[in-house]
């Protein structure tokens, strides 16, 4: 076990003061009455880096991800965005160490949450999750626009036709409703609008999941893409090990809401340290497959 020390995860190293990180987690916990979904998980994310939480399900990386996102308030533990504690017992004040100082200006919950959104977005398996079905994609990817930036409506269609082109729409296919889009354009639609206000972290909950193998290639290209020409960071989180090998540098692996292991993701994957990571490896199909192997793994580490 790795313990659960932001050490060797969150990208590039960097000196003390050069850069902080844009997303700093620290010992956070999430219990729904007797059941501890979150379990002292701490990770640092740098801008423009991109970290896996890996896991099967029920292992605590949705709880994680919507803590994040604001959609769940922590038990105990801190959440540091952009250098504010956004969510913990500090909520609303400055980070320790280089944050801005004072609550967000003007203050007000609605005013924290705003703050919160235009830098941390959130892209879910299904993208209904964020698109109103009842409206063009257009409208929706306007949207944030409106609510972060109100100006001119000429400005906001120019920048919906450059966010559009951004993740390969077309102008006819930001005419549509959601319905009448296949499911990677559906998702194509729900990154642009998460773009829209300019984020520097994008938060993805099995984005790419739902997905046909082949669209999931196009749509991983698509963000790899993406942070290249942004700069915006990526929290990926996935069962899929193929799929966040694909997209992030580093990953935590969690298992009953505890990180068993943390570190490169290349390294995890042809190095795995934890029994438990073993196993993830193990079960994925191939030709030598030993579902024997795999179920008495399992068995063995049910009884650690
Ligand atoms: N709102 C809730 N109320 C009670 N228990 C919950 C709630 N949300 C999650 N849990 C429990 O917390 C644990 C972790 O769930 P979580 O959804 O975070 O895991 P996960 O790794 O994301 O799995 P999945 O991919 O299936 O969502 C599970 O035991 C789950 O049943």
């Amino acid at each position: 076990m790795t313990g659960n020390t932001p050490a060797d995860t969150g990208g590039s190293a960097v000196a003390d003061g050069a850069a902080r990180p844009v997303l700093r987690v620290t010992s956070l916990v999430k219990r729904f009455g007797d059941v501890t979904a979150v379990d002292g998980v701490s990770f640092d994310l740098m801008p423009g880096a991109s970290l896996g939480i890996v896991g099967e399900s029920g292992s605590g990386k949705t709880t994680t991800a919507r803590v994040l996102a604001g959609l769940e308030r922590p038990t105990s533990g801190t959440v540091e965005l952009d250098g504010r504690v956004v969510a913990g017992p500090e909520a609303g004040r400055p980070a320790a160490r280089g944050g801005t100082r004072g609550r967000v200006p003007g203050g007000g919950a609605r005013r924290d949450r705003l703050w919160r959104a235009s830098r941390l977005q959130m892209i879910f398996q299904d993208p209904y999750g964020s698109l109103d079905p009842r409206q063009t994609v257009a409208r929706s990817v306007a949207e944030p626009m409106r609510l972060h930036a109100p100006g001119p409506a000429a400005g906001r269609r120019a920048r919906v036709r450059e966010l559009l082109d951004q993740v390969g729409l077309s102008e006819r296919a930001g005419g549509s409703l959601p319905r009448d889009l296949s499911g990677g354009q559906r998702q194509r639609a729900a990154i642009a609008r998460a773009l829209a206000v300019r984020p520097r972290v994008l938060l993805l909950d099995e984005a790419v999941a739902a997905l046909d193998v082949s669209i999931q290639a196009q749509i991983l290209t698509l963000l790899d893409g993406l942070r290249r020409d942004t700069g915006i960071s990526y929290v990926f989180v996935s069962h899929d090990l193929a799929v966040v090998r694909h997209v992030t540098e580093t990953a935590i692996v969690m298992r009953h809401g505890r990180v068993v292991e943390r570190g490169g993701t290349e390294r995890i994957l042809r190095e795995p340290r934890h029994p438990y990571t073993r196993l993830l490896l193990d079960s994925i199909p191939s030709p030598d497959w030993d579902l024997d192997r795999v179920a008495r793994d399992r068995r063995a580490l049910d009884r650690l």
